[in-house]
């Protein structure tokens, strides 16, 4: 059987079977395997940024001037409210996170590789549905990610 969103067409022109992917519309004439890459992931993420971040300004504060290092400890503590329970990711990006998507509880939609930052594209690749992960460093500042699907 063929992995999600792929489906075998038939081609007149060769007179013979290809495979398309009904999502990232791809096409090609061997058969893709069970363990291919996976084409798109979803995550939320909470975003603490410092004075040297590529945009220190956010919707929560004009001029963002806290170091790296007081980021980090800021995003360790709501990562250890995370993974005791006290707190869930949605809430603390909502109210805390220095990007946009805090108006969403910090979900960024579907996305594919090439579209994120490659630490965080990494970061998030790498996690299983409904695993967080630790802080990950990108230009834009530190982040813990959800992965959500
Ligand atoms: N859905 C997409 N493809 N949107 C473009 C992503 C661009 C990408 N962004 C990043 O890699 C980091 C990690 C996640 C958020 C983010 C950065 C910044 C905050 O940092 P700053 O740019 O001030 O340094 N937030 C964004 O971009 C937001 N539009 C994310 C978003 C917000 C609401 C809904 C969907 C997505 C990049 N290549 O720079």
């Amino acid at each position: 059987d063929l992995p999600e969103n792929w489906v075998v067409r038939h081609s007149r022109t060769y007179n013979k079977d290809y495979y398309f992917n009904t999502v990232t519309k791809e096409s090609r004439w061997e058969a893709p395997t069970a363990g291919a890459e996976i084409e798109r992931v979803r995550a939320s993420h909470l975003l603490v940024k410092s004075r040297e971040s590529r945009r220190p300004s956010s919707w929560r504060e004009e001029n963002i001037t806290r170091t790296k290092e007081e980021a980090l400890e800021i995003l360790t503590e709501y990562q250890q409210k995370i993974e005791t329970g006290q707190e869930t990711l949605s809430a603390l990006a909502t109210h805390f996170s220095d990007c946009s998507s805090a108006k969403r509880g910090g979900d960024l939609g579907y996305f594919e590789r090439g579209q994120m930052q490659k630490a965080f594209e990494d970061a998030t690749f790498a996690l299983q549905v409904g695993e967080l992960s630790k802080p990950v460093w990108t230009d834009s500042g530190v982040h813990l990610i959800l992965r959500t699907a």
